[in-house]
């Protein structure tokens, strides 16, 4: 079976067809994958991601059919998931000269999983570049797509984007290039975003835009086929599927209590709906009719539910509206709890309990986990004392998030 294909001059896919039906994500994969990985056998000889971690060795043994090990200067860890950084556990200690490159969020969770504590780190960061003799190399920061330390590489004099995970896809081929597959592979491309991609789109957003910086002449990712034909084609599919399709969504928020601070949390959940052009109204619960927060409840989308904690119990008047949601029908309506709290938080935590009882879409970080493998947003969204700084982020990633839901274009 063949192990390396030349892309550019000196530029080389060492990659591994794996045709097994592959679980991953919680998916089998019907096609089998493909783990890519790249050699750039310029000057100062560098390794671009590698291949699962069941095929280590193996990747080092056809690796070295190319280049002795010892010589390879830079290995570059666009993504820490262990089905391309998997052979650095045999590959690391077969190259010692060679310096890991990647973000600085990276660094930790390499160290960790593949014990190289001692090894010799170079820290990218978004714009940088790196010159390998010969060739250099570009790099751009690309947080949550799909996880927090990923980022791209672009080689500049080959125009060759390694995008990682994106714009892959999840078919074992012999013919590794998209125009030799011998059939139209957009229903594999589309499959792959719909699966892995889409619940990270506001991210593959901000991609798009950077991406209009570089001229693209072959896309390189880490699974499937490599395109080298109509990239536009491919780049405009992702745009059009991250874009928003459905308007005119509207979130309600009711808060409740003592020194404001949930009421900033509310505040801010607005400020993030808007700037996402979903309308959001905000009811302090203790101020407001009951009968006027029900009506917002039910002509909404979503419901974010907040108080802060006082003697372990909610603020005011808000059990009086959370006593009526279980007997209304919310179908369909996104959930979720939030509140300031001090040392403990069980307001939050009985808002939560509310909720789960109704029949509407709850959102929890183990929902989110589950379904995105995303860890930076938190439900029920906890905030201590007066939300500053991290935790207006913790508020916008978990607003942003079910903005996203609202629009969603599937
Ligand atoms: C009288 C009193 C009791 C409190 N009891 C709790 C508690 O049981 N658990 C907790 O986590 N925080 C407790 N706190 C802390 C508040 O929840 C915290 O200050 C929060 O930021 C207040 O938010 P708010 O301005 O939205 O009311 C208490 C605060 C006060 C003043």
């Amino acid at each position: 079976m063949m192990n390396h294909v030349e892309l550019a001059k000196d530029i080389y896919w060492v990659g591994k067809i794996d045709n097994r039906e592959v679980p991953f994500h919680r998916l089998i994969l019907a096609k089998g994958t493909t783990y890519n990985a790249y050699l750039i056998k310029s000057e100062k000889p560098t390794v671009i991601d590698t291949v699962d971690i069941e095929f280590g060795r193996e990747f080092v043994e056809y690796l070295s059919e190319l280049i002795n090990p010892q010589e390879i200067q830079y290995i570059v860890i666009n993504h820490t998931e262990p089905d391309h950084s998997g052979a650095m556990a045999a590959l690391a200690g077969r190259a010692p000269n060679a310096t890991i490159v990647c973000t600085e969020p990276a660094v930790q969770e390499l160290k960790e999983m593949y014990k190289l504590h001692s090894r010799h780190f170079l820290v990218v960061k978004d714009g940088d570049t790196l010159d390998i003799g010969g060739k250099t190399l570009k790099f751009k920061e690309t947080p949550y797509l799909h996880t927090a330390e990923t980022m791209i590489t672009y080689t500049v004099e080959d125009k060759i984007l390694f995008p990682c995970d994106i714009f892959s896809t999840h078919v074992a081929s012999e013919k590794i290039f998209a125009d030799e597959a011998g059939f139209d592979i957009k229903d594999d491309f589309v499959g792959y975003y719909n699966a892995i991609i889409h619940p990270h789109r506001r991210y593959v957003r901000t991609l798009i835009d950077a991406l209009e910086e570089l001229d693209v002449q072959m896309i390189a990712p880490s699974h499937g086929f490599i395109l080298r034909e109509n990239i536009g084609q491919y780049i405009d599919l992702y745009a059009t599927m991250s874009a928003d399709t459905v308007q005119d969504k509207k979130v309600t928020i009711i808060y409740t209590t003592i020194k404001n601070n949930t009421k900033k949390m509310a505040n801010h959940l607005q400020r993030i709906f808007e700037e996402n052009q979903i309308q959001a109204t905000v009811f302090n619960a203790d101020k407001s009719e009951k009968t006027e927060i029900i009506e917002s409840i039910k002509e909404s989308d979503a419901v974010f539910i907040g108080s802060s904690t006082r003697y372990a119990d909610m603020i005011g008047n808000l059990e009086e509206v959370l006593k009526e949601l279980p007997e209304m029908d919310l179908e369909g309506k996104i959930g979720a709890a939030f509140g300031s709290y001090g040392w403990s938080g069980e307001a939050i935590e009985v808002i939560q309990d509310y909720l789960n009882q109704t029949n509407m879409d709850v959102q929890s970080t183990s929902k989110v986990i589950k379904t995105t493998g995303m860890t930076h947003v938190e439900f029920p969204v906890r905030v201590r004392f007066s939300p500053k700084g991290e935790q207006l982020a913790k508020i916008e990633h978990s607003a942003g998030f079910v903005a996203d839901l609202l629009r969603s274009a599937i």
